[in-house]
């Protein structure tokens, strides 16, 4: 089983308030909660709460429960959504009562018997367009054991003494397993399930199961329920579809079928209890602990999953402490829509259990569901199919209706238009291409020339900066710029010469266009037609004319036997025949003048043939001459030009490469100039040392010789 994604929806709280019972009146109690006038909103001392609905007491009718809160659950069951219902509720609180789980014959306006009216009227109306399945189990959470109630085998009633009823397991039997299906759905292994065809058969399990389970008398309830019980009502659908048609009124799909199936549960739970007050002991006591603990694991669930921040957090929710909370997974915070009635006393002896209840069913409100479609996997993908043959259907309805029709003309009108504009482009785009083409040539060599240009630029420029190496390079790099000089003017030169060749190019073209477009118009005629025409309207107009002048010839010779035959009949000549030799004459004069005209025309379309034919040889001779003479003189002039622009760049390169030599000359000249210097300067040098020494050593001989001179004054001295 496959799902659709649902949306997100909180679970409904609903506030059931009983009246005063008999016991409650013996004991005089008082009413303590208050209900807001049309609001769903209780009020018990100074606590206020807000619930989705509220019934009983001054509330709403309980009457209005079902179809507030319930009958959407049932229309949802057969879209596919599973369902739940909780009765929640302090011990004698009305939770029986309001479910209608009790065997009692006033049980019969509990929500499960309307449950059950709804279910089988709804699926009266559809039976023509699905078929049904229905079926039922029934089980009980006693003692943290799930126990079949739809199996008499597995339950009998157990008498105790003091008059208060139980059961007990009978042995043998399995019991009953919580199993979570690989997709998290939760399922009860060995639970009898009863199909069901009618309203009947579904309120007779109803019946043997509420007769199936634990009751006890406590001080609070005579007839209190002591397990939480679980009502379930399976439904399976197989809805018949409409067969797919296609658009051309074609059956396109065979299987129509559609599966769904969902589950309704309606859950009675025991009632919250304190010793002290129901009295209980013993096994009504040990009873009461264990209902205690499944409600307090539920409430401990209802805290997590309706605590906004735990939820974010993705705090743990503890679904498994009991089994109860295990059995409830998917219709708390899961695959279901799901409303929770808190019946409530409103006797003030209970006011503390009330108002603990009407937190725990508040604080469910905030619990967030996911309700799904439960559907079979291929009754799914044919659904998905249809939903998109449906939306294609759509579509192209909404191309071929009417609705689109301005759209689709104003579309069409785009299209001519963008065709048009398309055309004009493209006779452009060729008139463009055939001036460039014919220009391509002067356009490549003008870059060429440019080219040469900003080299010869830099060429110059470097030669520029050897200058003042020495004044022989100086003068050849003088002559150099002259040259470069000259080369550019050659340059431009060539660059006009291409430029006004060009143009006479394009304007030659333009002529020839010219010329060729007044040749269509000659040519628009199919000319041997027409020469046809004319001769062979000649031909039948000198048929005619032949033919009426031999009419008028037999009738002159007519004329002239009779003048032959008796003399002075002439006068007397019938005026018919004078009338009809006349005609005749006129007739011969019309068809010469037909026949001239048409001569003339032949005359005029020679003429005009001899014309197209002159045109014809102009443009031929454009072609041939004009044209192909300057496209080869542009040509040729480029050719010269590159040719040209070679030998100067070789040139170029070879004075480059003597400029390199001559300054590598002049550094090695330098260098040694460099050295001779150094060896100078160091012999200068060494020449004043000798000079210093010569007259250093010439001094102290002449001091030598003067002592040798005067020896006596040389020993006074010392
Ligand atoms: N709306 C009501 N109108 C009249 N009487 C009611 C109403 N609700 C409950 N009672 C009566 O109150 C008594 C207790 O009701 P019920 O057995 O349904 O309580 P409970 O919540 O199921 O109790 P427990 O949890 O002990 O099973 C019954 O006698 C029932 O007839």
């Amino acid at each position: 089983m496959t799902m659709e994604n649902g949306e997100d929806c909180c679970v409904k709280v609903a506030v059931h308030i009983r009246p005063l019972i008999g016991d409650e009146r013996l004991q005089g109690c008082k009413d303590c909660v208050t209900v807001v006038p049309r609001k769903p909103q209780v009020q018990i001392g100074t606590h206020s709460f807000t619930f989705d609905h509220v019934y009983g007491s001054t509330a709403s009718p309980s009457s209005l429960m079902f179809d507030e809160c319930v009958a959407p659950l049932v229309d949802g069951l057969f879209q596919g959504y599973n369902a739940t219902v909780l009765a929640y509720g302090q011990t004698g609180s009305g939770k029986t009562y309001t479910m209608g789980t009790g065997c009692k014959d006033d049980s019969q306006t509990g929500l499960i018997p309307q449950v059950m009216k709804a279910l089988f009227s709804k699926i009266e109306t559809l039976r023509n367009q699905a078929e049904f399945q229905l079926h039922v189990s029934f089980i009980e959470i006693l003692k943290e054991e799930v126990r079949d109630l739809l199996d008499s085998s597995s339950v009998s009633k157990l008498d105790v003494v003091s008059g208060q009823v139980g059961k007990m397991t009978v042995p043998g039997k399995p019991p009953v397993q919580i199993r979570e299906a690989s997709n998290g759905v939760i399922t009860l292994a060995g639970s009898t399930e009863v199909s069901v065809s009618t309203q009947k058969e579904m309120a007779a399990c109803l019946e043997q199961g509420s007769l199936n389970r634990a009751t006890g008398s406590t001080n609070m309830n005579n007839q209190s329920s002591r397990s939480h019980a679980i009502f379930t009502i399976m439904l399976e659908q197989m809805r018949k579809l409409g067969p797919i048609v296609g658009t051309e009124g074609v059956q396109i799909e065979d299987v129509n079928e559609d599966y769904l199936c969902a589950k309704f549960h309606l859950v009675d739970l025991a009632g919250s209890e304190r010793a002290k007050r129901t009295g209980s002991d013993g096994l009504r006591f040990k009873e009461g602990v264990h209902i205690n603990k499944g409600l307090l694991a539920l409430g401990n669930v209802i805290s997590a999953l309706g605590d906004e921040k735990k939820r974010k957090e993705g705090a743990h929710v503890p679904y498994r402490d009991s089994k109860l909370t295990r059995l409830l997974q998917d219709s708390l915070g899961g695959n279901s829509r799901t409303v929770m009635i808190a019946c409530i006393s409103p006797a003030d002896i209970n006011a503390e259990e009330t108002l603990n209840t009407l937190k725990y069913a508040n604080r469910a409100r905030n619990i967030q569901n996911k309700p799904i479609v439960n559907r079979n996997p291929i009754s799914e993908e044919i659904q998905r199919m249809r939903q998109h043959i449906e939306y294609l259907q759509a579509q192209l309805a909404c191309y071929r209706g009417e609705g689109a029709s301005d759209e689709i003309q104003a579309l069409k009108e785009k299209v001519s238009w963008l065709e048009a504009t398309n055309e004009d482009l493209c006779r452009e785009l060729y008139q463009y291409r055939s001036q460039t083409s014919q220009n391509e040539h002067f356009d490549i060599d003008s870059q060429k020339s440019g080219m040469f240009f900003l080299k010869a630029e830099g060429l110059k420029r470097s030669l520029h900066t050897t200058e003042g190496f020495d004044y022989q390079m100086t003068e050849t790099l003088r002559g150099n710029s002259r040259e470069i000089d000259e080369e550019v003017a050659k340059e431009w030169e060539h660059t006009v010469l291409q430029d006004s060749m060009g143009k006479e190019l394009y304007e030659l073209n333009r002529r020839l266009e010219q010329k060729e477009s007044e040749m269509k118009t000659f040519g628009g005629f199919d000319t041997l037609a027409l020469k046809q025409h004319f001769k062979k309207k000649l031909m039948e107009l000198e048929e005619e004319k032949r033919a009426v002048q031999q009419e008028r010839d037999r009738l002159l010779a007519e004329v002239e036997n009779l003048a032959a035959a008796s003399d002075g009949q002439v006068q007397k000549l019938p005026d018919n025949q004078l009338q009809k030799l006349k005609d005749l004459e006129a007739q011969i004069l019309d068809l010469k003048k037909k026949q001239e005209s048409q001569v003339q025309l032949l005359k005029q379309k020679q003429r005009s043939e001899e014309a197209a034919k002159k045109l014809q040889e102009e443009i031929q001779y454009i072609k041939a001459q004009k044209v192909v003479q300057l496209q080869h003189k542009i040509k040729q002039e480029a050719e010269q030009f590159r040719q040209w622009k070679a030998s100067r760049e070789k040139e170029l390169l070879q004075l480059r490469k003597e400029g390199r030599r001559n300054e590598y000359e002049r550094h090695k000249l330098q260098a040694l100039n460099q050295r001779q210097k150094l060896v100078l300067q160091r012999k200068s040098e060494e020449a004043a040392m000798a000079t210093k020494e010569v007259e250093r050593v010439a001094r102290n001989s002449k001091i030598l010789s003067s002592y040798y001179k005067w020896p006596f004054i040389r020993c006074s001295v010392q």
